[in-house]
Order: structure tokens, then sequence, then C-alpha cells
């Protein structure tokens, strides 16, 4: 297949990209590089540097490739940060979607895996996380990408998109020579195992008093490479049934301490912790059922374990800084 890559540049698109050509398609990336490296591109992709608010560079790569389905990565993704700049969050995600899906309608594309994520949900009634939990975002990065999730629905109600919205919980971990590699990092392993390599002092742990069993927020953690199987399942099984949208976590919630110590565990370092106030639009509690995507796709998370997927991204890190 010819398969379209926002945000392919990033640390999710560059490993769905990699693990697409290791199965024979050809990928082009689309990517404006604002959060990323060109060094990061996978070799034996077209690149295009381009920002999703250019539609007539968009329009005019879809209309060269002909592709067979696009998935859409690019966006910003710090819920701290659009709590302080939710305007950024709407223009970039939100209007940058709506300006993608624009530009396949009026090239023809109908075939589109959107990242969404558990952000969607925001505090949520009952744990596990099914699909059908309210959605009610807590902060302003979860509401940029449901609204995009709002108009793809009218987008298929009106034109036929076919899309499938896969919501992910906490992405982690690396495929052999490729991980996370954010710039600036915020999220929590990358910081944790920045620590354990001597480039931070500490961790700042956001928040000692929530409603969970240390007072330290729970997340589900799912391996990036269970992830990226997932959206070629995805893409797939768009040819028969659409929307499709699925929860993509491990079912298994950890606390921001049983992460440090799973940290302590695989490096064998000690990891110093610095105890700060909550972060804005941190909800308490993220774990996934994603019971439907096994029960209709086949989906099948191999990484289980908490301490492997920090293994797999402890090697890469440690790659990264040598
Ligand atoms: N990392 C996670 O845990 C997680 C969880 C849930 C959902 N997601 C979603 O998955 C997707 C990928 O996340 P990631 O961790 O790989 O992030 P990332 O920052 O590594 O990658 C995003 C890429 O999109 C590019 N980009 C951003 N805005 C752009 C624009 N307007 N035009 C062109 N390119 C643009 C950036 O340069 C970057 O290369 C995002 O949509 C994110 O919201 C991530
Ligand atoms: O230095 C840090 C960084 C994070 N945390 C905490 O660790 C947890 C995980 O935080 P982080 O790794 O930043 O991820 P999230 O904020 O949970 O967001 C991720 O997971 C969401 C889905 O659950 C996605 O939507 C987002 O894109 C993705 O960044 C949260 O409770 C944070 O408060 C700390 O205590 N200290």
């Amino acid at each position: 297949m010819k398969i379209l890559v926002t945000g392919g540049a990033g640390y999710i698109g560059g490993t769905v990209s990699r693990l697409l050509l290791e199965r024979g398609h050809e990928v082009t990336v689309f990517d404006s590089l604002c959060h990323s490296r060109r060094s990061a591109i996978a070799e034996g992709v077209t690149f295009v540097e381009g920002d999703l608010a250019d539609s007539a560079l968009l329009e005019k790569t879809l209309n060269a490739g002909k592709f067979d389905g696009v998935l859409h990565f690019a966006a910003l993704i710090e819920a701290g940060e659009s709590m302080k700049q939710p305007e950024v969050y709407f223009r970039n995600n939100t209007a940058g979607t709506l300006t993608l899906l624009e530009a396949m309608l009026a090239t023809g594309h109908n075939k589109l895996v959107f990242s969404s994520t558990a952000a969607c949900y925001g505090e949520p009634e009952k744990t596990p996380i099914t699909e059908e939990a309210r959605l009610a975002p807590t902060n302003a990065y979860g509401e940029s990408k449901l609204l995009s999730e709002h108009m793809m629905r009218w987008m298929h109600h009106s034109h036929g998109l076919r899309y499938a919205a896969l919501r992910y919980f906490n992405v982690a971990g690396a495929i052999p020579g490729y991980g996370e590699n954010h710039e600036p990092e915020s999220h929590l392993i990358p910081l944790v195992l920045d620590v354990a390599l001597g480039r931070r002092a500490s961790i700042k742990i956001f928040g000692q008093d929530y409603p969970t069993p240390d007072g330290t927020c729970v997340r589900d953690y799912v391996h990036v490479q269970d992830l990226a199987d997932a959206h070629l399942l995805a893409l797939a099984a768009l040819e028969d049934k659409a929307p499709l949208i699925y929860n993509l976590g491990s079912g298994t919630g950890f606390t921001v301490l049983e992460v440090i110590e799973s940290v302590r565990r695989v490096t064998g370092k000690e990891i110093p912790v610095e105890l700060c106030p909550r972060r804005p639009g941190d909800p308490a509690v993220l774990v996934a059922s994603s019971e439907k995507i096994q029960q209709e796709l086949g989906w099948k998370p191999q990484f289980a374990k908490l301490d492997s997927i920090i293994e797999s991204a402890w090697i890469w890190h440690q790659q990264l800084h040598r």
C-alpha cells in the first residue's frame, strides 16, 4: 500500500513508518519538524517538509501520492502546555486536522487513521475506561483531539470518510534503533531515564494527594510496537467497516511512584525525587479497557509488563545519549 504519514518524524509516527517499510509498504512522511528532527525520519520514505496549515502543499502531496490511506499523527502533544496556551492547541491540532480533512476530500482520499487520546475522557466515572465512557476532557489538548473526532464523524456522515480514531493511553518503550526523543521532553518515562543516566539530578513528582493507592497519578503504559501493530490492523479493517473507535492500552495502571520503582529495578540506578504540586489538567487515573479492539480486530499486545516496556526504552535511551 501507499501510505501518507503526517507527523512521521515524531516518536510514534516514526515508529509506525519503520514498521510500514519493514512490511513492504510505500511511505510518504509529511511533517513540519516543529517538534522533531530531520535525522529521525526513516530511511526509505519520501519526505515532504510542511505544515498541516498549508492546504496547497497537502493537496499537492495527496494528488502526487494517490494514497491508499492516511495515518495522521501530526499534533502538539503536551497536556500541561495546552492549559497555558489552549489557542495554540486548537489552531494546530483541530484546525490542522480540518485542513487535512478538506485536502483529503478535495483529492478523493477517504481512508484515515487518527491519533486520538485517552485525554478525550477526562476524569473517568468508571475504570477501566471503555469506548462508551463519557467524553469530558480536563485539558485543552484532549479537547482539541475530541473536536477532531467530532469533525471526522460529520465527514463520515456527509462525505463517507472512512476513519479509525485510536485513543492511545500512555505510549512508551522503543523498537530496536528508534524511540522517544521529544524536544523538549515532558513525558515521565524518558525523564526518569534521564535521571538514571545522570542527565538530570532528580525527577519531579506532580502531586501526591490524588485518590490513588500512593497518592500519585495512575496511567496505563502501552508499548509503541503494540500500538504500531494496531494501526496496521485498523487500516486493513477500514475496508469493511467504518468508523472505528478503539482504546489502546494495556489494561493495567501504574502510579508515578511505581514507574520510578520499575526504572530503579531495570537500570539499577538511584532515582532521586522532588515532590512538586499537581500539574494542572492531569486526571487522577487513566486505565484502558482495550477489549473492543482485541475482540473485533484480534489485536494482541506483546508487551504486558511495565519492566519490559521500560527495558526497551532504557536500551534506546542509552544509545541516544551515548
Ligand atoms: N505519546 C503519547 O503517549 C501519546 C498518547 C496519546 C496520543 N498521542 C498522539 O499521538 C500522536 C504522535 O505523538 P508523538 O508522541 O509521536 O509526538 P511527537 O511530538 O513525537 O510527534 C508529532 C510530530 O508531528 C509534527 N507536527 C506537529 N504539528 C504539526 C503540523 N501542524 N504540521 C506538520 N507536522 C506537525 C511534529 O514535528 C512531530 O514530528 C500525536 O497526535 C499525539 O497527540 C500520543
Ligand atoms: O516530570 C514528570 C512528568 C510527568 N509526571 C506525571 O506522570 C504521569 C504521566 O505523565 P506524562 O508522561 O506527561 O503523560 P500524560 O500527561 O499522562 O499524557 C500522555 O498520555 C496521554 C494519554 O493518557 C496522551 O494523550 C498524551 O499525549 C501523552 O503525553 C502524569 O501523572 C504526570 O503528572 C510527573 O510526575 N513528573
